[in-house]
């Protein structure tokens, strides 16, 4: 989740206030910047504990295109203005088909979900949330590292059950979002219910490169992978290898998947290394346009609301 703060969709960072109910916070999201007509309040969980409220933003097809980065030091998203343009062209192909539908990103620690996610929502005139973010709000801590060492991952997967219920029930019933969901959301049988609301999209990356990543950013905001050694690359590969074992058939539950190999294979290059968020972001926006044009929703029900694609205002069912 290092994204450089440069870029222009934090300023669409989700906030999240809190509100007692049920013995514990109940999140409220705003995503306020760009916010125009509509406001809807979903209710989430089954206790009926969280309210979800959130502004609905109003039509901007496609965001102008500009120049975007990632961390300082990392490299420019985009190789050249040509690819920038077919970023753009591809979603404006999606964008129609799409109607609103929400895009749940999947994949592994590293795999890009953060840094793709806001390109793709940028790119769209989506908003971007990381579903991390907001259970680290709900809970109150700064980081899921901290919720880890204060609590436990016990406790954020297992204890804090109701929390994900309430973000991903939530987030599945807004429209036009791209989430990055946590690495591990895969295994819960139920996020899926939420997520498959919406498209689901698998970055496949393969462990090496996930490795080399991890280990050049440091460890200490995966706390599975934080563990003191002179080779974190090694580390994080084995730990890495071990989760991908256990969650491989989870994460191709994806309605599309977007394989950095064939990518690569694609350019002519050995080594996924060469290729940038964006080359990523086209070939999610390739994928989800295949799948989207196989399952249309025209009029139709989205989550739990009604979307009427000609005005895109959104009616609760
Ligand atoms: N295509 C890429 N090439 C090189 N580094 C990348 C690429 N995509 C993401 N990264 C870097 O990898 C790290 C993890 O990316 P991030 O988007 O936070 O992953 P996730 O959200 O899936 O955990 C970040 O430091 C990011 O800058
Ligand atoms: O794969 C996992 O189990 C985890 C992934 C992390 O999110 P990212 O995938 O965004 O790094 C975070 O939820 C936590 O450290 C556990």
């Amino acid at each position: 989740m290092e994204v450089g703060a440069s870029m222009a969709m934090q300023s669409r960072a989700p906030r999240v206030g809190a509100g007692a109910a049920g013995g514990r916070r109940s999140v409220f999201l705003g995503c306020e910047k760009q916010a125009r007509a509509g406001s809807l309040r979903v209710g989430a969980g089954t206790a009926g504990a969280a309210v979800v409220a959130v502004r609905a933003r109003g039509t901007k097809p496609v965001a102008p295109l500009r120049c975007v980065r990632a961390s300082p030091g990392s490299e420019s998203l985009h190789n050249s203005v040509d690819e920038a343009l077919l970023l753009k062209r591809k979603s404006e192909e999606v964008l129609l088909h799409l109607n609103g539908r929400c895009i749940n990103l999947v994949g592994m620690m590293g795999s890009g979900k953060s840094t793709v996610g806001k390109i793709l929502a940028e790119v769209l005139g989506y908003s971007f949330f990381d579903s991390d973010k907001l259970v680290e709000q709900a809970v109150g801590m700064p980081s899921v590292a901290q919720i880890f060492k204060v609590h436990s991952e016990a406790f954020f997967r297992e204890n804090g059950k109701a929390l994900w219920n309430d973000t991903f029930m939530g987030l599945s019933s807004m429209w036009r979002l791209v989430v990055a969901t946590g690495g591990g959301a895969v295994i819960r049988p139920i996020n899926w219910n939420y997520m498959k609301k919406g498209l689901s999209v698998w970055l496949d990356v393969p462990l090496d490169a996930l490795a080399k990543r991890i280990a050049q950013v440091g460890t200490a905001s995966r706390p599975l992978l934080d563990q003191p050694s002179d080779d974190p690359y090694t580390v994080a590969f084995t730990k890495l290898s071990m989760l991908a074992e256990q969650r491989g058939e989870a994460y191709a539950n994806a309605d599309a998947r977007v394989s950095l190999e064939e990518i690569a294979a694609k350019q002519g290059h050995g080594d996924v290394s060469k290729l940038t968020p964006t080359d990523i972001a086209i070939e999610a926006l390739l994928q989800i346009g295949n799948f989207v044009n196989g399952h249309p929703t025209i009029h139709g029900q989205v989550g739990d609301l009604q979307v009427d694609s000609q005005s895109r205002r959104i009616r609760t069912s």
